[in-house]
């Protein structure tokens, strides 16, 4: 088999012939990998246009004070807690900074609103006056990346540089309201779903597609005593370290893209000031965005280890994906506060499934929270193994825990403000609680979001064949590590737990197979891998070997100790004869 030549960009010697090891994963294929990279894509087309172009955004936050006598607001960071840390471009590029502050008009405060700050000279790029900017210093990674401070000493700019979609400033100082207090972080929202696709979740994936491309090259130990070394991609225990990020890697793209649909969908409908379907968006987009940095977190650093020794090595590319996909679980907000914004979603809406009927008027719960609402079923069905292969009963089981977990949390919240606590007291004592409550709910979005995708490719049975096993074990697989959340209430008995187990070992056989055609599908160039164990020819060692060689240790030092061996030499010759 060729080498396609939008994956192999290198253009060094190797990317000639395939490796054996590789070729042969590659020999027979289940499905058309091409036509999966299309699906991942939403179409041939888009596949063309995103081998073309892989963006990003940025915001600020501070105190902006309406001086109607001016038509001007006056934009100001009053303590040195307010400076704004870590914007990208900032530290040294930007001309202008779109900044959040909170508004202060009529006397008033009314919350977050955004404007266009001029912060550097168009003609010469210096600060303007009442600016302080620059960079922020040495960083875990993104060292590319310019993250800078910024200060503004009571900077003014015109009254038209409020972004005045949802609320307006009248030239007299009058606020005028269009949207609702939680309109204004819609920006939030808007950035959170696109770095989904665009920023976090490639970096699990390419960590997969060279931790699986290395498993298939690296041969280690034997299986049976006459064999020859084995793929270390044939243990059970390596299948294990990397189908579960492959699974996830799959769930999350499917989700990502119905998430986006979404939020296109309703978008509109925000535009046009409807903004009912703004909380279910919000809790979404805010959990899915913690549910996906925290998994392609942990998922990356287990891809590394799974590449032993090598996997340490910078030449992998592995620790870079690691650093940079960790900086996701803090930037567009820290998980632990993200999911507790999901938490209080789950807690309003599981408090209106409570209502008694006439007691205020009902409405419909959303969509991804409807479950809530449906009838408790108390034992899980499963009878055998293969039960655990269909994706109503797991996508039930993963409904009951999250709904049993948020029912948890609300009971405490209420005993609590019952017992006479102060209800943000009461909320901080129970937020650890609510925090699982809101990981279940997260978890099962992402089966239900995975298994919906699924039903959609009927016209494409060999792919749908294959991403459903991938479906089972993500499901399965998160059973099993919350094994003691099913066990609970007897949900599930420990026989049930152990044919869960049976089901996943027999899945990482199964996907086995597959391994390598599913990383091909997410079509990484070589070049954007940038990794001497994950190229698509298989030539680890080769390259492994040519990159090293690269190494400033390699080619300027042996000068410098030449140089420096040359210096001590004359040194020793000359020394004596300044003594005489
Ligand atoms: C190549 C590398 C790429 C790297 C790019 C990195 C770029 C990084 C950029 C950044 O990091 S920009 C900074 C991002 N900052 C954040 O995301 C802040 C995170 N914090 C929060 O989201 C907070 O929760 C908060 C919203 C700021 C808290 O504010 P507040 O205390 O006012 O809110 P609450 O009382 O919790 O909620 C009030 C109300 O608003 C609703 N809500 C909150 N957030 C949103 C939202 N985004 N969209 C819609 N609605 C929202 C919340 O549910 C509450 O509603 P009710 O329950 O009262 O109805
Ligand atoms: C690589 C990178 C790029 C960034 N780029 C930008 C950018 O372009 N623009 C920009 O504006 N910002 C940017 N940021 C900043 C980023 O948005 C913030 O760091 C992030 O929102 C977290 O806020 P914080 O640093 O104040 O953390 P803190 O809020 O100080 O969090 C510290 C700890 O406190 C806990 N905590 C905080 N509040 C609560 C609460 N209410 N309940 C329970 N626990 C809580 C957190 O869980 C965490 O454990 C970037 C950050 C990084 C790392």
């Amino acid at each position: 088999m060729g080498s396609p030549v939008h994956r192999v960009s290198l253009g060094d010697t190797w990317s000639r012939q395939m490796h054996p090891d590789i070729e042969s994963e590659r020999h027979v294929q289940s499905f058309d990998v091409e036509q999966l990279t299309n699906i991942l894509d939403g179409g041939a087309q888009n596949t063309a246009l995103r081998r073309k172009v892989g963006t990003f955004l940025q915001g600020l936050e501070t105190e902006a004070t309406y001086d109607a006598a001016t038509q001007e607001f006056v934009i100001h960071s009053p303590t040195l807690t307010a400076t704004k840390w870590w914007p990208g471009d900032l530290g040294r590029s930007a001309t202008h900074a779109l900044v959040q502050a909170q508004l202060i008009c009529s006397g008033a405060r009314r919350g977050m609103h955004a404007f266009i700050v001029p912060i550097r000279s168009l003609q010469d790029h210096t600060p303007l006056p009442g600016i302080t900017v620059g960079d922020i210093g040495p960083k875990m990674d993104f060292d590319q990346m310019d993250n800078g401070f910024l200060q503004l000493n009571h900077v003014r700019v015109p009254r038209e540089n409020m972004l005045s979609r949802f609320a307006q400033v009248l030239p007299d100082g009058t606020y005028v309201k269009l949207g609702t207090a939680q309109s204004n972080y819609l920006p939030m929202v808007v950035v959170r779903v696109e770095l989904l696709l665009g920023e976090i979740l490639p970096l699990l994936q390419k960590a997969c597609v060279i931790a699986m491309r290395y498993s298939v090259i690296r041969r280690q130990s034997q299986l049976q005593p006459s064999d020859q070394e084995a793929k270390v991609l044939d243990y059970q225990t390596q299948q294990q370290k990397l189908f579960p990020q492959l699974a996830i890697s799959y769930a999350f793209h499917f989700l990502a893209v119905s998430l986006l649909e979404f939020f296109q969908r309703s978008y509109s409908a925000i535009l046009n000031r409807d903004f009912s379907i703004l909380p279910e968006l919000h809790a979404l987009s805010t959990g899915m965005k913690a549910m996906m940095s925290d998994f392609c977190t942990q998922g990356a650093e287990m891809c590394r280890r799974a590449c032993g020794g090598h996997g340490y090595s910078k030449l992998s590319g592995l620790p870079s994906l690691v650093t940079k996909v960790s900086a996701s679980c803090t930037y567009e907000g820290e998980n632990t506060v993200l999911y507790l914004q999901v938490a209080r979603f789950l807690v309003k809406n599981y408090l209106q499934t409570q209502m008694s009927p006439g007691s205020a008027p009902q409405r419909s719960l959303p969509p991804s929270v409807a479950y809530l609402a449906a009838p408790v079923l108390a034992r899980c069905p499963a009878q055998r193994a293969a039960d655990f292969l269909c994706p109503e009963l797991y996508t039930t089981a993963w409904a009951h825990v999250a709904a049993r977990l948020i029912k948890d949390s609300v009971h405490h919240l209420q005993t609590l403000t019952q017992s006479g606590a102060d209800q943000h007291e009461a909320w901080n004592q129970t937020t650890v609680i609510h925090l699982q409550a809101a990981k279940a709910h997260c978890y099962y979005v992402t089966v239900k979001g995975f298994a919906e995708a699924l039903e959609k490719l009927e016209n494409e049975p060999a792919i749908q064949q294959v991403l459903k096993r991938l479906c089972d074990l993500h499901a399965i697989h998160g059973i099993l590590t919350n094994s003691g959340d099913f066990l609970h209430d007897s949900f599930l008995s420990g026989a049930q737990v152990d044919m869960a187990r049976t089901a996943y070992l027999d899945l990482l056989c199964l996907i086995r197979k597959d391994a390598i055609l599913l990383t091909d599908a997410f079509d990484f160039t070589d070049q954007c891998l940038n990794s001497a164990l994950g190229c698509y020819d298989g030539n680890v060692y080769e390259r492994l070997f040519q990159w090293a060689q690269k190494s400033p240790t390699n080619t300027q030092v042996v000068g410098w100790n030449y140089k420096l061996r040359k210096k001590a030499e004359n040194r020793q010759r000359t020394l004596p004869m300044r003594n005489i």
